[in-house]
């Protein structure tokens, strides 16, 4: 099956030459080169590549077996992660799952409603969530590679408070499920002293790419969502993706273009949509590329809009403000639900001559109408269209951005797998919260703190 992705460069044709194409192919091939011969830098983290294609039956088993646990006894399952440990199972849940399935009747969801925490240490959200569990049966997924990560580490500790004060501590580690390293990290320690059931992040796969492994694919399956379709579709890309030819593959085109845009001075992509579902797909996007590419001091930043509600607050700036910026256009043919905008006696709202009409068709217009208007002010608009939203096409797009990504990092001169900086920021909330051995760290700060306060 081919890919259900496709790539419109149609629009861009102003913004680069033939020549620039051209002239980008050998660096374009020695990237491919770099990336499947597992000569380039991260190469211990590329297991994601061929993961569609290998398939592991009795992983994918054990979690469809869980999955159909959880959704049976769950009113609710809470995924505990941050980053790649969260980001891709809520695009693919809240791009395919019903915008609003906590409001649903129960008789008519077919999974329970799947939450998240850890992402943050809002003590708001928390405490709001945990008001919200009250009678409610509740699983919980933990998240982390590392096993070490602040946010979901003290997530998970509240969250195991309350379902051993819920549940009792027995019925408790029956559900909790953990998702962790196969041998290190505190959180594989205390799975193996609790006893809780667990799925292994694969050591050759990075948080951002992990969407496709147990990470990723529990918390979808629990969601009710063909986790079988989603791999169907990441297969089809994987095996579409696979030229080395720029002109021959699609997802080594949109990092290409990247590329030149940012050559060019484009140092923002923004990656709009014209479906809310797929906002939080966004989300995952710009960790991927966010976290693959800024850094050595480059890359371009990835910001991302939701249309046309962001047209009504960043449109201004997008149309006329400062000339860094292009855009990645996620368009989607048609939605599930067919919506007919209603005649009105009297016409007081003067919108009978849309009348009949369907809100996609409405939709069109609007996505071609700001395509040709950023265009016109010089934000090229790179068009990625799917049929449809599903299953199949989610996990074949996962798989476009992933393949384009990790070329793109390549072309860029830095390593797609790692991601040194992140560390800055925890180092010095760990010195701040008084962390045993940052004690030196923790005066200087608290001295800078008061020379600014
Ligand atoms: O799964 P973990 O190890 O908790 O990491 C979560 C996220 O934190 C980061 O390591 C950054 O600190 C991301 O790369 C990662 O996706």
């Amino acid at each position: 099956m081919p890919s259900p992705v496709s790539l419109n460069l149609n629009y861009v044709a102003p913004f680069v030459a033939d020549h620039e194409w051209e002239q980008l192919r050998p660096a374009v091939s020695r990237a491919h080169r770099l990336l499947h011969t597992g000569t380039g830098a991260g190469a211990e983290f590329l297991g994601w590549l061929d993961l569609p294609e290998k398939g592991n039956h009795e992983e994918l088993a054990h979690i469809e077996k869980t999955a159909v646990r959880i959704r049976e006894y769950a009113d609710v399952f809470i995924v505990i992660g941050i980053g790649g440990s969260s980001l891709g199972s809520k695009a693919v849940i809240s791009g395919l799952n019903h915008s609003f399935h906590s409001f649903l009747h129960p008789k008519k969801k077919n999974s329970p409603d799947v939450f998240f925490l850890g992402e943050h240490f809002a003590s708001d959200y928390t405490a709001e969530l945990l008001e919200a569990l009250d009678g409610k049966s509740v699983y919980v997924n933990v998240i982390s590679k590392s096993g070490t990560t602040t946010e979901p580490a003290i997530a998970f500790r509240i969250i195991k408070t309350w379902l051993e004060k819920t549940y009792g501590k027995e019925e408790a580690k029956k559900r909790i499920i953990a998702t962790t390293d196969r041998e290190k990290g505190a959180l594989k320690t205390m799975a193996d002293g609790e006893g809780y059931e667990t799925f292994v992040v694969p050591d050759d796969v990075g948080g951002r790419y992990s969407v496709l492994t147990p990470v990723g694919l529990l918390p979808i399956a629990v969601g009710g969502i063909s986790i079988q379709d989603l791999l169907a579709g990441a297969r089809a890309a994987c095996r579409e993706y696979n030229e080395e030819h720029l002109m021959h593959n699609q997802a080594y085109q949109y990092a290409a273009f990247r590329y030149l845009m940012y050559q060019k001075g484009k140092q923002i992509e923004l990656l709009s949509t014209y479906e809310p579902k797929l906002t939080n797909f966004c989300e995952w996007w710009k960790q991927l590329f966010g976290e693959s590419e800024g850094k050595d001091g480059k890359g371009v930043f990835p910001a991302s809009a939701t249309f046309t509600t962001d047209l009504h607050s960043m449109g201004q700036y997008i149309q006329e403000g400062r000339r860094h910026l292009f855009e990645t256009v996620l368009y989607i043919g048609k939605s599930r639900n067919k919506i007919e905008i209603p005649q009105s006696k009297g016409d007081e709202d003067g919108l009978d001559f849309l009348s009949g009409d369907h809100l996609d068709a409405i939709n069109e217009k609007a996505y071609q109408g700001t395509m040709l208007a950023h265009t016109d002010g010089s934000v090229p608009n790179l068009i990625l269209e799917m049929e449809q939203l599903d299953a199949f096409s989610l996990g074949a797009l996962i798989y476009f951005f992933e393949k384009a990504c990790a070329l793109s990092g390549y072309l860029l001169g830095v390593n797609p797998f790692d991601q040194p900086g992140v560390e800055s920021y925890k180092q010095n909330m760990y010195a701040l919260l008084g962390k045993p051995g940052h004690e030196n760290r923790r005066a200087e700060l608290e001295e800078r703190l008061n020379e600014w306060a």
